[in-house]
């Protein structure tokens, strides 16, 4: 479980996280969105202990990060992975790690099988494609068999049998009854992995909700099929709702429900060949919702580069 209360992080001036809020439950996957800039890697740091909040407090497994006696154990983390550089094979690599805390070797071995690294564990890590970095990354991550784990766009870069390895891999691990925060530039992704999800702009606390209740909240449009679209279009015009058609006898409604929009038909007698209420997908519904958050960057950063 992971909670942040009231999370603040100032560098100097600017204020990257602002009394942020939220709790990450254990058995489900947490997707962590927000525009370029919102402050997730920040939160992550802060998630643990790698930088340490100006204000307010998030605790791991019911503490603070740090203090924690053996944190590997605690929270397992993929921070930015990028293929590893090194000499040593994935096996050294996992292996060294585990001797600074204590884990046994047999963990190196099962976390090598975990990841799909058997037959690579002791080739050079230095010459691995970024899905096997990604795939070490993880192993890293799961070494201390970790009730936490959080992951800052680990299916970067990857091709899609690897997206769907990890895809799997993440709701087996939250399936165990572990915490899995993770974030992720790609939608789509986001709402085949995560079933809640925490969503920040600027700094702030814009949703944490389940997927389906998110998704839900956009709206969505209404597709209606009509021989007399322009009529019904009229009919339609109010305050508050926008019709658009791309084809003469198709329009896509809105700001009505498809209730009202079937009522209105029937009233002035015009037949409907096709009236479907459209769910909007992950990646609409997020760029409605955070939309002001984005928009609202742009003179900030003018206002910074002025010269004061
Ligand atoms: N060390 C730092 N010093 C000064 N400002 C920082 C520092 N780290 C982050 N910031 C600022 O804090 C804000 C949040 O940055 P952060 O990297 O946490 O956002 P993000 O949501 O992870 O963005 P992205 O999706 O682009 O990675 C940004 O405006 C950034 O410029």
């Amino acid at each position: 479980m992971i909670e942040a209360h009231a999370l603040t992080k100032r560098y100097g001036e600017r204020t990257a996280v602002t009394e942020l809020s939220f709790t990450v439950r254990p058995g489900v996957v947490t997707g962590f969105l927000g525009p370029n800039g919102a402050g997730k890697s920040t939160t992550m740091r802060m998630i643990l202990g790698l930088d340490a909040p100006t204000s307010g407090w998030v605790r791991v497994n019911g503490k603070e990060y740090a203090r924690h006696r053996a944190p590997l154990y605690e929270v397992g983390a993929m921070l930015e992975a990028r293929a590893v550089h090194t000499g040593r094979s994935a096996y050294h690599h996992l292996l060294a790690l585990a001797a600074t805390t204590g884990i046994p070797r047999r963990r190196v071995e099962e976390v090598i099988d975990i990841v799909g690294l058997r037959e690579v564990a002791h080739k050079r890590a230095g010459g691995f494609s970024l899905g096997m970095g990604q795939r070490l990354g993880i192993a890293s991550a799961l070494l201390g068999d970790p009730a936490t784990l959080v992951l800052d766009e680990p299916v970067n870069g990857l091709d899609p049998e690897g997206i769907r390895w990890i895809r799997t891999l993440l709701k087996d691990l939250a399936a165990q009854g572990r915490t899995v925060l993770l974030s992720s530039h790609l939608m789509s992704e986001m709402a085949l992995t995560a079933e809640h999800l925490v969503v920040i702009g600027r700094g702030r606390l814009m949703a944490d909700m389940t997927v389906a209740d998110f998704v839900k909240g956009a709206g969505g449009s209404v597709r209606v099929r009509t021989d007399e679209a322009d009529r019904l279009r009229r009919l339609l015009a109010a305050p508050g709702v926008a019709v658009t058609s791309e084809r003469s006898e198709v329009l896509e409604v809105t700001g009505l429900s498809s209730d009202r929009i079937g009522r209105t038909a029937a009233d002035a007698g015009i037949a409907l060949a096709e009236l479907t209420p459209q769910q909007a997908s992950l990646e609409e519904a997020f760029m409605e919702m955070t939309r002001d958050a984005v928009e609202y960057q742009a003179p900030v950063r003018e206002r910074e580069g002025q010269p004061a």
